[in-house]
């Protein structure tokens, strides 16, 4: 998988005779620092070095794109090939600073008094968790996939989520980082799998969906959803759990199940009927229709739509006002506004995810997700 132990081979933490440019000596320093760090900095950030460190002194990525098995290469490969033409300099520039970044959390964690303004949670690599003014931010944070869901990711949100449940927090927002808000469930979850072990892909694959979607059922504290960017499958039928949706202009909201041979979970076969009336709900979760985030406002699946250019101001400076409310008031009324329906939602959440097993196993999903990744189809 992507995710597997991504090592740094010796060979790249040393230059080579390379450019002598201004910040040469920086970038050298930076790896005598880098092999200092006492903390692995987990795969993301490694591929993420690797990519800089490639970019930086062989330019654009320059070799043949491996095979869809060989895992750890195509990772490597397509971290660096995620750089484009960024030239040498940046790339040095960027490896700097992420080494720099890197030494500088790892201090702070290590100090008491570190900076009281934004405190980063430690222990994640495919998101970002950090807490500032009473907020605790959960955001995507793979942007060259456009920030899809792979295992790990799934497994580090319900993490997050019940981490935040319990800190001390007013409210927790749920964003992405780059250019999409997230692509939904990553297609790579279903590939490389042995025909003997398909059943359990899809055992394992409903018992962990089962679980996510329940760590949203169950979250105590109001729950947002800034969408930055467009959003797809899952992290749509999520945004019926979330308690406020505040959506960019550049957002759209695609659930293309049926295209994907698969059926709707996050309880919006629930939820999205009693949000936008059933005749509405049809046209998106059985044919695949993409809304607008202007729409999506429309249909009262978001609370309130922004113009990107202002997007981010705008919505951190009212979230910084609604988190100086009293925690505890708003946790109790949030409670009561959901209680009547957890046990709904729980049973809903059980039989979607029942007939989603059934659905990955099923030659119509297995024959998009081919098309997939043959370049036949994409969204
Ligand atoms: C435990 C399991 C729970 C399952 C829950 C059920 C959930 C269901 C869903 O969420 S259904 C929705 C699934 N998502 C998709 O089908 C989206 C697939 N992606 C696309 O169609 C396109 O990538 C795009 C429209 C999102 C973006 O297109 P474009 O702007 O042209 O970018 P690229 O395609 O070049 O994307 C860059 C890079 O990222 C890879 N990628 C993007 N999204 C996904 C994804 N969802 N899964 C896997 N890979 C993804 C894409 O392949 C590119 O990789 P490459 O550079 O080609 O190696």
């Amino acid at each position: 998988r992507q995710t597997q132990a991504v090592c740094i081979p010796a060979v790249h933490l040393h230059m080579t005779t390379a450019t002598m440019q201004v910040s040469q000596k920086d970038f050298e320093k930076a790896q005598e620092q880098l092999k200092l760090l006492k903390k692995d900095p987990g795969n993301e950030t490694k591929l993420k070095l690797y990519a800089l460190f490639k970019q930086a002194t062989e330019g654009p990525c320059n070799s043949p794109k491996p095979g869809m098995l060989d895992f750890v290469k195509k990772a490597k490969w397509d971290a660096w090939n995620s750089l484009g033409n960024l030239s040498q300099d940046n790339a040095r520039q960027k490896y700097t600073e992420l080494v720099s970044s890197l030494i500088s959390a790892e201090s702070a964690g290590q100090t008491k008094d570190a900076s009281p303004k934004e405190s980063r949670h430690g222990g994640y690599e495919t998101i970002i968790v950090s807490t500032e003014n009473n907020i605790t931010k959960i955001m995507f944070n793979r942007p060259e996939r456009k920030n899809a869901i792979n295992h790990q990711m799934y497994r580090e949100i319900i993490k997050a989520l019940h981490e935040a449940g319990k800190d001390d927090s007013t409210i927790a927002v749920i964003t992405g980082n780059g250019e999409y808000y997230t692509s939904g469930n990553d297609l790579n979850n279903f590939a490389n799998v042995k025909p003997n072990e398909m059943e359990k892909m899809a055992k394992d694959g409903a018992e962990l969906l089962k679980e996510f979607v329940s760590s949203f059922i169950d979250f105590p504290k109001p729950l947002i959803a800034v969408v930055n960017g467009p959003a797809i499958g899952i992290s749509v039928t999520l945004l019926g759990l979330c308690d406020i949706v505040y959506a960019s202009d550049r957002a759209t909201f695609h659930t293309p199940f049926s295209q994907l041979g698969q059926s709707p979970e996050g309880c919006s076969s629930y939820l999205f009927p009693k949000i936008m009336g059933l005749a509405k709900a049809n046209e998106m979760l059985l044919f695949n229709k993409k809304l607008t985030a202007a729409q999506a406002y429309a249909w009262g699946l978001v609370t309130e739509v922004f113009p990107d250019g202002t997007f981010q101001k705008e919505v951190w400076e009212r979230l910084k006002a609604y988190a100086s409310l009293p925690k505890n008031s708003l946790a109790v009324s949030k409670q009561l506004l959901r209680s009547m329906e957890k046990e709904k939602l729980h049973a809903v959440n059980s039989k979607e995810c029942e007939v989603l097993k059934e659905r990955w196993l099923s030659d119509e999903c297995l024959n998009a997700i081919v098309s997939f990744f043959q370049r036949k189809s994409k969204l």
